[in-house]
Parts: C-alpha cells; sequence; structure tokens
C-alpha cells in the first residue's frame, strides 16, 4: 500500500532530547524523595520515563515506578475528548508522593484524569511532568509542574509520540503535518 504521508520533519534532535532530560532530573530530584512512585502514562510516556528515572539515578535518586494506561487520541491527530482507562496503577499508591510522568500535554485532558486517578488512590501528593507542552488556546488545568521543551502547535513524532502506533521509536521529535 502507499504510504501518502508526509515525512517527519526533525525539530529537535535526540542529543538535545537527553539534555533537557538531564536538566529535568537536576530540578526534579531535590523535591522528590526514593519512596516517590514516578508514574508513567502509557503507551507515549514510556521512552521520556525510561530516560527520566535513570537520568535521575544518575543524580541519585532511585524512585518506584508504576504505569498507568489511558488513551484518548486512538489513531487520530486530534483528541476525541474522552479518555479511556485501560489499567490502573499495579501496586497501592495511598499515602505516597506520585510523580506523574508523559511525553505531551496538549488539551491536557490526560494529565488532568490521571492527576484525579492518583489523588482518588489517596496520593499524597502529586506532581506532574511532562517532556513536550504544546500551546493552547485556553487555559488548561492543571499545567503541568515540569515542562521539559515549549514545541510549536505541530503534530509530532518520535520520542515516543505517534501516528496511528507508528513512529514512536525515532529518536528525535519531529513534526509531521
Ligand atoms: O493533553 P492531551 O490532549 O490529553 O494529549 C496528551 C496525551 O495524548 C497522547 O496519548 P494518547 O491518548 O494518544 O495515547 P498513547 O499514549 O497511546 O499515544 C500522549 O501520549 C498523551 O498522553
Ligand atoms: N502527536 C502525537 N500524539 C499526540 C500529540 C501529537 O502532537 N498531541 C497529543 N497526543
Amino acid at each position: 500500500m502507499a504510504d501518502t504521508s508526509p515525512t517527519p520533519t526533525v525539530l529537535l534532535p535526540e542529543a538535545d532530547i537527553a539534555r533537557i532530560v538531564a536538566d529535568l532530573a537536576d530540578r526534579i530530584a531535590p523535591v522528590i524523595d526514593d519512596d516517590t512512585v514516578a508514574t508513567v502514562l502509557l503507551t507515549g510516556g514510556l521512552w521520556f520515563a525510561a530516560d527520566l528515572t535513570r537520568a535521575l539515578s544518575r543524580v541519585g535518586r532511585n524512585i518506584r515506578f508504576d504505569a498507568l494506561w489511558l488513551s484518548s487520541y486512538g489513531d487520530d491527530k486530534t483528541s476525541r475528548g474522552q479518555i479511556n482507562v485501560y489499567a490502573p496503577f499495579q501496586r497501592p499508591i495511598a499515602g505516597r508522593r506520585v510523580l506523574i510522568l508523559d511525553d505531551v500535554f496538549d488539551t491536557g485532558l490526560s494529565l488532568a484524569e490521571a492527576v484525579r486517578i492518583a489523588k482518588e488512590g489517596g496520593a499524597s501528593e502529586v506532581l506532574t511532568c511532562v517532556f513536550a507542552r504544546k500551546p493552547w488556546p485556553k487555559p488548561r488545568a492543571p499545567e503541568p509542574d515540569f515542562v521539559g521543551w515549549e514545541a510549536p502547535n505541530r503534530f509530532l513524532v518520535g520520542y515516543g509520540l505517534d501516528h496511528a502506533g507508528s513512529l514512536r521509536g525515532l529518536p528525535d521529535i519531529c513534526a509531521m503535518d
């Protein structure tokens, strides 16, 4: 079948991504402890969460790890406006600080739902960190506590970001629009 998709254009090369992740680890390490539960939002957040937790370890912070599996885009380029929850936390988080990690903050609906689930589970504090934040015309709540990169308002692929399930493994972040 002929592929009519546009060619991805590199916006943020992997070397810049690595520098941004190391800088995030330096900023986050002082405000968490080793009992903090890093919580990746599957699927797209996997690549960033793997890098950030290892960057935290390099600065002496070895935190717990869990996952929430949420989806709102499916194969579309725009949010369906509703979040499907495919899998909850694996372990209890009651009384623990939770650090939610995701690849991109766009409408903000996914992060808001993750924060709601963590609070409902009894987390003592919920911090949020996204690698990329896209601009949005209206206020989003909550805004992430930590942001790596202010992205342009373009459709992004790579570093976990997908186009209908593909291109997540590109090491650079690219625009595909
Ligand atoms: O701020 P929002 O508008 O909610 O968009 C951000 C979310 O969208 C993507 O997830 P998606 O629902 O596509 O699932 P995926 O993680 O499987 O890619 C991305 O990984 C974020 O979790
Ligand atoms: N690309 C891929 N997935 C996304 C995006 C994007 O720009 N925004 C929200 N989910």
